[in-house]
């Protein structure tokens, strides 16, 4: 029996990679300084898992941006834009690399990036490879032989891992015209043939080919695809053993396996523990047989107990040396270290309860033991085990029986508001008096280094409480001030006392833990500390309320009350994995209801509930959709039908496709919802039109990912896309998303552009009524 890992995080301990990619973007630091960087932590990381007698150790998993984007390099899928960036040294592929990923304007050189989304339901973000029908692969650097010989000169045997060739496809987008980037296949395979073969001439015994996309629902065509294509790839690199990865959910047709000649499996038994027995029929043939018995996703020790059952379930089917323990996906997604947490943000027993990536690795090192062990009832890990288990699931710190009572005496008629939309929308309109095209913003303004810097002071009791509010209530007043003056018709106070929006709210909630270094990564150098739900969740004291308040007391235009939504915040911390998600959400809905009403008795008209993460958390498996949809929408539901008919909801929802789930878009039943639609050039509005959405809708008219400032007539024109195809009295007009990433200077601009705009569009528009 073996232990592996799929892959360890890259940012570092103390996020030494964005450090130095940050430094090196900026020209602070030499690219053979970036480089060594990177290599220090490869090293560190490679040691480490030798350290703790991990048999198949990653390579490959290491990246400066990510992952996807280094398949795109290693594969050779340029996009044309880049080709004149294309060069043989490594400065120049470095160049390229973060042109692709950032955009680039130097001298001659104006490109944009690369589109980014979501990695399946993760908050981490990929690079989009861009396929053309006349695709051509032309590899532009050999990283994961590189690397798998780095780190052969450590001594450290290591395991590449490269994206399979049919999920790289399938994550891939068709540029310009509508084909279907599968039938690419036939010119990659060459490619990737040829990288396994060199990666076999050089001695790696295991080859870890990451295809994920085996867990969603394909259809025949594409699972016949799977088995041409690997029968191929096993006959055109003999020699090599592939060990083909699958995770965050079960294989979907696990008769696919019967047919796929590699030599091993990995199965998350995390997700779907079920898989087990429904794919062990087709198991036998493989060499190695990986178990995903821990989980790559959350932060709770292991139940070896539990582990045990799956890992004894399969030992009973097949021998010893065919089985391999693993995390249930890479480790990208979890922080580094729980012995970094040093302060007390973490009760003391919750800290027990956590295991972050250093400490899986132990776990499947002694899990490895105990699976082994004759005498395992009485081994000292396996009793330590289960008295963790049974001492946090006794404990009183996860109970609070108010709320789960608050639960069971919820009735259907709490998810409802009083009147129907239009009656709603006459007595919002008698309260808020708004003009044709009402204009706003949807919450942050810049996150300026003076601000972060204020937070950081603060956090290290360099100054007062009181310096901190002052500073505060300034940058509240200024950003009402500029509001005032640009025309806007809904404000908001600008989010500058929030670190994040999840993070901020669990700083507050009760049931929630926090954590001073848990960083992830979710886009390039950008990271996240997600917090970390282990009990009931209750609302002690009001969250937002002081700096709303104090916002309104300002001024007489209706500022806009800023929340983060129960479905956002469940699915951007780490979430308890004793009870079903929804019923978490529920009481993460209750905890909100009672900030939204708090927010209503202080004045605030207008309440902006945020669900950026609704579409993320669907379920792989479309077959499951209706079941999360009817929950998280109630969720919403439950957190916002508490008020008056005549207080305003808003919701904002960023880099979603909304066609497959308008309907329960609609059931939100937000006064106003405000999307992100600009950079589709309006095309997000389509599923809105559609379905002929009833209520008010704000499609953003300028992106707020790039510094550029657009001018009038650019929002101008996506603004009347947009009234061509939304009845006026519902459109709204405001940019795509907040602006916490934007400096001031563009974000006037490109403000004063927006209500302009929408001050012309008005004047047309009543002359044409008049
Ligand atoms: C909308 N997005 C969000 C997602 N998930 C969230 N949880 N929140 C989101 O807003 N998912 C989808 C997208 C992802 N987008 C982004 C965009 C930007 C970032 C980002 O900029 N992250 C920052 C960290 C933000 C933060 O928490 N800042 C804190 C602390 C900052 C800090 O560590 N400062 C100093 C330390 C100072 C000191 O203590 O001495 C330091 O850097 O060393 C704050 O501002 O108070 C990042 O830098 O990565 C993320 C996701
Ligand atoms: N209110 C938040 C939403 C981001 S999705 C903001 O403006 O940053
Ligand atoms: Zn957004």
């Amino acid at each position: 029996m073996q232990t592996q890992n799929l892959g360890f995080p890259r940012i570092g301990a103390h996020r030494e990679l964005k450090r130095a990619c940050e430094n090196y973007w900026a020209g602070k630091i030499t690219h053979d300084e970036l480089m060594n960087a990177a290599q220090n932590l490869r090293h560190q990381h490679w040691k480490m898992q030798a350290k703790a007698q991990i048999d198949l150790i990653p390579s490959n998993d290491f990246s400066l941006y990510d992952q996807v984007l280094d398949a795109t390099l290693t594969y050779g899928a340029i996009p044309k834009r880049y080709e004149t960036l294309k060069g043989a040294t490594p400065e120049e592929v470095t160049q390229l690399y973060f042109a692709m990923a950032r955009g680039l304007q130097a001298g001659d050189v104006d490109v944009t990036a690369m589109e980014m989304t979501k990695w399946f339901d993760t908050n981490y973000h990929y690079i989009v490879p861009e396929f053309e029908p006349d695709q051509l692969f032309d590899p532009a650097c050999n990283k994961p032989l590189e690397e798998f010989l780095e780190a052969k000169t450590l001594g450290i045997h290591t395991k590449p891992v490269l994206l399979g060739p049919l999920s790289y496809l399938l994550l891939g987008k068709a540029k310009k015209v509508n084909f279907d980037p599968l039938t690419l296949i036939d010119r990659l395979l060459p490619v990737f043939q040829n990288l396994v073969n060199q990666l076999t001439e050089n001695d790696a015994t295991w080859i870890q080919v990451d295809e994920p996309c085996l867990v969603y629902e394909l259809s025949p065509e594409v699972t016949a695809l799977y088995q041409r294509v690997y029968t191929h790839i096993t006959q055109k690199c003999p020699g090599a053993k592939l060990l083909l990865t699958t995770y965050f959910d079960g294989i979907n047709a696990p008769e696919v396996l019967n047919k796929l000649p590699v030599a091993g499996i990995h199965l998350d038994l995390v997700r779907a523990p079920e898989q087990l027995a429904a794919v062990a029929p087709h198991l036998s043939k493989f060499e190695l047989i990986s178990l995903g018995v821990l989980d790559g996703r959350n932060i709770w020790r292991n139940n070896y107990t539990d582990s045990l059952t799956l890992i004894d379930q399969a030992t009973a089917l097949f021998r010893h040396q065919q089985l391999v323990i693993a995390p249930s996906c890479s480790l990208l997604h979890v922080p580094y270290d729980q012995n970094l947490e040093t302060n007390d943000s973490l009760p003391e027993a919750v800290r027990g309860w956590l295991a972050f990536a250093v400490q899986k690795l132990t776990e499947l090192s002694e899990l490895k033991s105990l699976a082994l062990s004759a005498n395992r009832a009485s081994e000292p890990l396996l009793v330590a085990n289960q008295a963790y288990v049974a001492q946090r699931s006794n404990s009183s710190l996860i109970e609070n029986l108010a709320v789960q009572d608050r639960v069971q005496n919820l009735s259907a008629t709490d998810l409802d508001r009083n009147q129907a939309f239009p009656v709603r929308k006459q007595l919002q309109q008698d309260n808020l008096q708004l003009p044709l095209l009402p204009t706003t913003t949807i919450g942050s303004f810049p996150q300026t280094k003076a601000i972060r810097q204020l937070r950081a002071d603060y956090r290290h009791h360099r100054i007062s409480q009181q310096e901190y509010q002052q500073q505060l209530e300034n940058a509240t007043l200024e950003a009402i001030r500029m509001q005032e003056s640009i025309g806007l018709d809904v404000l908001v106070h600008g989010e500058f006392e929030r670190n994040d929006m999840v993070e901020y709210f669990g700083q507050q909630l009760s049931g929630f833990a926090f954590t001073i270094n848990g960083w992830v990564q979710s886009y390039g150098s950008r990271c996240v500390k997600p917090p970390i739900i282990y009990g009931d969740v209750s609302r002690p004291r009001p969250m937002t309320v002081g700096w709303s308040g104090f916002a309104q007391s300002l001024t007489n235009k209706p500022v806009k009350g800023m929340l983060t939504g129960p479905v956002t915040i469940l699915q951007w911390s780490f979430v308890r994995d004793d009870q079903p998600r929804a019923a978490t959400c529920q009481q993460l809905a209750l905890a909100i209801r009672d900030e939204v009403l708090d927010l209503e008795t202080a004045n605030l008209q207008i309440i902006q509930v945020d669900e950026p993460a609704l579409r993320e958390g669907l379920p792989l498996k479309q077959t499951e959709w209706d079941s999360y949809l009817k929950w998280a929408v109630d969720a919403f539901r439950l957190a916002t039908a508490g008020v008056s008919d005549a207080t305003q909801i808003h919701t904002h929802m960023c880099y979603s496709e909304f066609n497959d789930i308008i309907e329960h878009i609609a059931a939100l039943d937000a006064d106003v919802i405000t999307i992100e639609c600009s950079r589709s050039q309006m095309e997000l509005l389509d599923a809105f039109v559609e379905f002929k959405y009833p209520n008010d809708i704000g499609p953003g008219v300028y992106d707020i990912h790039a510094p550029r400032v657009p001018d009038e007539e650019e929002i101008s024109m996506l603004l009347e896309k947009a009234r061509k195809v939304i009845p006026v009295e519902n459109l709204w007009v405001n940019p795509d998303c907040g602006l916490k990433t934007r400096g001031w200077a563009e974000t006037k601009g490109a403000l004063s552009h927006m209500v302009n705009a929408a001050k012309s569009k008005r004047k047309e528009l009543e002359e044409t009524i008049a």
